[in-house]
């Protein structure tokens, strides 16, 4: 039900170890602030943002609280639920049981956000409060109906259910003791009815009740929190709600009137702030339920962007070591460099698919492979021309003393990629082992690249703003891990077909999917269409070392793995579809082992 056609940018941020420093909100707006209050308040979502944002001032002030607001009367959702954490359900004027359709829409979309992305919570208020629990617990006998005893307004008391001031926080709320009651402005007529609380399942809690409601709110930790009161109200914004509702005579005087005294009263707002940011911020049950909010968070990302910023990522190798090592290896001297060059590059050196080299605008690339691949007994020599399982070449140890932590980089970053991908395989429905066999004598690639600054002169006519240093293209294989320099140049296309950039972001590494993972998705992940625009032209006492440095890693299956993909062939051996993709480069045409219409001698 989540659309991808709208998405504006690929910057999804995926955090791999922590909790995040951002705590994203989807404000979903369920209608609008009366006009005497919408001067301040432009919609209900900026007074929560405004009394979260407050309460993270007072208690984690490193976290940066990300609002998008949606107009949910509009049919207005997020594209992506990818880099959401948190989407919040405004109050409203309506009932949760009225007959709209943005109503049903909304229930519905509650329950496939619970039900199918895990790593998203959702807070509600009144309406929003309602209609959550109306949408996850219907099925247990709860409903929402109109309070016989009638209205609850203004400022009232809440006794906190004792589970619930037990469980959030294990009793204090960043630090505070969670009080026994606690006040909050109110109105509302309807309320939530819980036939029997026992049938629940067992996560789920009552928040507290008062003398007038006795589902005050419901919490199921780490995962929904829910209220009847409006903390976001404060005395001027519930009378002037009152005012309209209760006004011109819809309301007998004396209810009114009682309402409006009520309101006039001292609340906990500001602690129900607190607690609200506690459920936001509290750490999922237990880590299969971190590891399962991740890989709902990949499988989002992949599935609308296809393209996403890992951080925190668990590798040994910091951005400083991999660019300096990567510079230091393309500082060696040319004839070093061409010591290593492929066979296209230099026809009597054997190296095929592994080593060096330099393409005719200059760019010039390092490839290596699996550092430990038995070379002896597996590869297909002797059946093909091209050996793709050869061994690596490298520099002069004497000149080069990198070899170690370049191995290393590719051991951890093969992990790592094979890391994701065991995430993905429940969010794909796949058996739990279905990537295990990809790791054997898999032929995944790390590529040292450096593309050197444009020179004006040399290009005449040249227009900078078009220049490209590595053309339109998606990736051909499974997964790439992608370390990018400060310089930037990157793009990705989006689902509007526009390009956008993707900047560096400090520490992060770009993750995307390949050709062949999106077939065996079945299409459900997007292979995105990146490219690099040129760097800048360099200073005039520029040497090899200036332009820009990437080093991208490729994982890649091995050369007998089968794939299965969805659709017509049911598999691809991998070996010869790496086969069949080097037969389309110039380089390899006659290496390839497949015809390309190209006269081949055996
Ligand atoms: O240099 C980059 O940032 C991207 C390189 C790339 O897309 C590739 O080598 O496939
Ligand atoms: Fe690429």
């Amino acid at each position: 039900m989540l659309s991808d056609s709208l998405l504006q940018r690929p910057v999804n941020v995926i955090q791999l170890i922590t909790m995040p420093a951002k705590l994203r909100i989807a404000m979903f707006n369920t209608d609008t602030p009366v006009p005497t209050v919408r001067h301040k308040w432009s919609t209900y979502g900026v007074m929560f943002q405004e009394l979260l944002v407050a309460a993270a001032s007072r208690f984690t002030p490193d976290l940066t609280i990300e609002i998008t607001e949606w107009d949910i009367q509009k049919f207005e959702y997020p594209p992506s639920l990818a880099d959401i954490d948190v989407i919040l359900v405004t109050g409203s004027a309506a009932a949760s049981y009225d007959a709209d359709e943005w109503i049903s829409r909304l229930d519905d979309y509650v329950l496939d956000v619970y039900k199918n992305h895990r790593h998203v919570r959702m807070f509600g208020s009144c309406f929003g409060h309602q209609l959550i629990c109306q949408s996850l617990l219907r099925e247990y006998g709860v409903r929402v109906e109109k309070d016989p005893n009638g209205y609850e307004l203004g400022v009232k008391e809440i006794r906190l259910n004792e589970r619930f001031r037990k469980t959030l926080g294990d009793g204090s709320v960043f630090s505070r003791k969670t009080p026994e009651s606690l006040r909050v402005q109110m109105i509302h007529q309807d309320h939530v009815v819980i036939p029997t609380l026992e049938s629940l399942p067992d996560s789920w809690m009552v928040f507290g009740a008062t003398q007038h409601c006795a589902v005050q709110g419901m919490y199921d930790p780490a995962r929904v929190f829910t209220l009847q009161g409006h903390f976001e109200f404060n005395r001027f914004v519930n009378t002037e709600i009152m005012k309209v509702f209760g006004g011109k005579g819809r309301w007998p005087p004396q209810m009114l009137q009682e309402g409006l005294d009520a309101v006039d009263a001292d609340d906990d707002a500001e602690f129900l702030g607190e607690i609200v940011l506690q459920f936001m911020l509290e750490k999922g049950r237990s880590s299969t339920e971190d590891t399962t909010r991740l890989s709902q968070k990949l499988y989002d990302v992949f599935a609308t962007t296809g393209f996403a910023y890992l951080v925190n990522a668990p590798l040994s190798i910091d951005h400083d070591e991999i660019f300096e090592l990567t510079r230091e290896f393309f500082a060696l001297p040319q004839n070093q460099k061409m010591k290593l060059a492929k066979k296209s590059f230099r026809p009597g050196h054997s190296n095929t698919y592994r080593g060096y080299a330099k393409a005719d605008m200059g760019e010039s690339g390092f490839e290596l492979g699996n550092p430990i691949t038995d070379h002896t007994t597996r590869n297909s020599a002797s059946t093909q021309k091209i050996n793709i399982s050869e061994p690596n070449v490298w520099p002069d140890a004497q000149l080069f003393s990198k070899q170690e932590r370049l191995e290393e980089m590719y051991n951890e970053l093969q992990s790592l990629a094979s890391k994701l991908l065991s995430l993905l395989t429940v969010p794909l429905g796949k058996d739990p082992n279905f990537f295990d066999s990809w790791l054997d004598d898999s032929l995944s690639t790390l590529r040292l690249l450096h593309y050197p600054p444009v020179t004006q002169t040399a290009q005449p006519g040249f227009e900078e703003a078009a220049r490209l240093s590595c053309s339109p293209h998606t990736d051909s294989g499974i997964l790439t891990l992608l370390h990018q320099d400060t310089t930037g140049g990157l793009e990705v296309l989006n689902a509007a077909g526009e390009w956008i950039a993707a900047p560096y972001i400090p520490g992060s590494i770009v993750v995307n999917i390949g050709d062949l993972m999106a077939r065996v998705s079945g299409s459900r992940f997007k292979a995105t269409r990146h490219r690099v625009r040129a760097p800048p032209p360099k200073p005039a006492t520029a040497n090899d070392r200036f332009g820009r440095f990437s080093i991208p890693f490729f994982f890649e299956p091995g050369e007998a793995c089968s794939v299965p993909v969805e659709g017509d062939e049911g598999a691809v051996v991998y070996g010869e579809y790496v086969r069949k993709k080097m037969a389309t480069f110039v380089e390899f045409q006659e290496d390839s082992g497949y015809d390309t219409g190209t006269t081949e001698e055996m």
